[in-house]
């Protein structure tokens, strides 16, 4: 189901409906682009052997990561994906029916040639290689610390304008973003508020915010929420331009870490159980505590779920 149709309230019973394994794939990429694309289809298939039904790649899983980066590695993905012009469109959808998994397709630039705008962008497939979802990253990396970091995403990249759900049939709804946009909470409660019951977050942190707030961000979402967070990075590669923190990690609607790599390519995997949210929910029962009397709920005013210019899910 798409985030137009995610849109709708929560959908009741029980937010995950039985138990699912989940696989964060640290992804070792280079420059090449035609290997990246083999090796992820190699780990995602690794990630599936051992039982994995939900897998993650990394942001821009496809290409160095870099502003320099993003229109060389760039794929046309509207109207339609051409495979010639998207490989990591086909790809990805093969990864995901190869395999019978729902697939988190990391990130990839993308380029849209009517509008002669890029986006950082993230595709999600189901197990029959079906396009669910498509995310642009609504937050755009733009920081400067004096002597550690400068980054502007901005300069080439275009925000992405919607909130994104998605459903798993037989499983139920995530919420998907990029990155930069797990600093901004209001994503996450409201995917939550919609009965999600996992946030996805292909990321590549840097050695400078990635100690300080990765897994701050991470834990801070997962409390505030009471639902799994996952962030998925690439792997740390000292001799690319941009040093990866690595660290991909897995936080339970408790806030506890249950799965983490170190800086080196691996596959965190661990299984997501709704007994989990629940016993959190009722412990903790801030879902019946807000007081809306006193300020409104996330849920009110316009959200948008659906960017228009988006491809409909097929
Ligand atoms: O928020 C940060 O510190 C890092 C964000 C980032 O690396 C990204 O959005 O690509």
């Amino acid at each position: 189901m798409s985030s137009s149709a995610a849109a709708a309230a929560a959908p009741a019973g029980p937010v995950l409906k039985k138990p699912i394994k989940m696989a964060l794939v640290q992804l070792a990429s280079g420059s090449d682009k035609a290997a990246n694309l083999k090796h992820a289809a190699d780990q995602v298939a690794k990630a599936a052997a051992s039982g994995s039904k939900l897998v993650i790649l990394p942001e821009c899983f496809n290409s160095p990561y870099g502003t320099n980066f993003f229109p060389e590695y760039a794929e046309v993905l509207l109207p339609s994906p051409d495979p010639k012009a998207a490989p990591s469109y086909a790809s990805l959808s093969n990864m995901a029916k190869d395999n019978q998994v729902f697939l988190v397709g990391g990130s990839i630039p993308e380029y849209n040639p009517s509008t002669k705008k890029h986006y950082n962008t993230s595709l999600i497939f189901g197990p029959d290689g079906a396009l669910l979802a498509t995310h642009r990253k609504v937050h755009l990396f733009d920081i400067d610390i004096p002597g550690k970091i400068t980054f502007r995403e901005s300069e080439v990249l275009s925000p992405g304008n919607q909130v994104t759900l998605v459903d798993l049939p037989g499983y139920g709804r995530i919420g998907v973003a990029i990155c930069y946009d797990v600093r901004f909470p209001e994503l996450a409660t409201i995917a939550a508020r919609r009965g999600a019951f996992a946030l996805v977050y292909p990321g590549a942190f840097n050695l400078t915010t990635g100690p300080l707030h990765w897994k701050l961000l991470a834990q801070a979402r997962a409390m505030d929420n009471q639902i799994y967070v996952a962030m998925c990075s690439p792997a740390r590669d000292m001799g690319a331009t941009y040093h990866a923190y690595g660290h991909s990690m897995l936080v339970d609607p408790m806030a506890q870490v249950v799965g983490e790599a170190e800086e080196s390519e691996a596959i965190v995997e661990a299984e997501l159980d709704s007994a989990k949210i629940e016993e959190t929910r009722r412990n903790i029962p801030l879902n019946t505590q807000r007081r809306y009397d006193v300020y409104p709920d996330v849920n009110q005013g316009k959200i948008h779920f659906e960017d228009p210019e988006l491809p409909k899910p097929t």
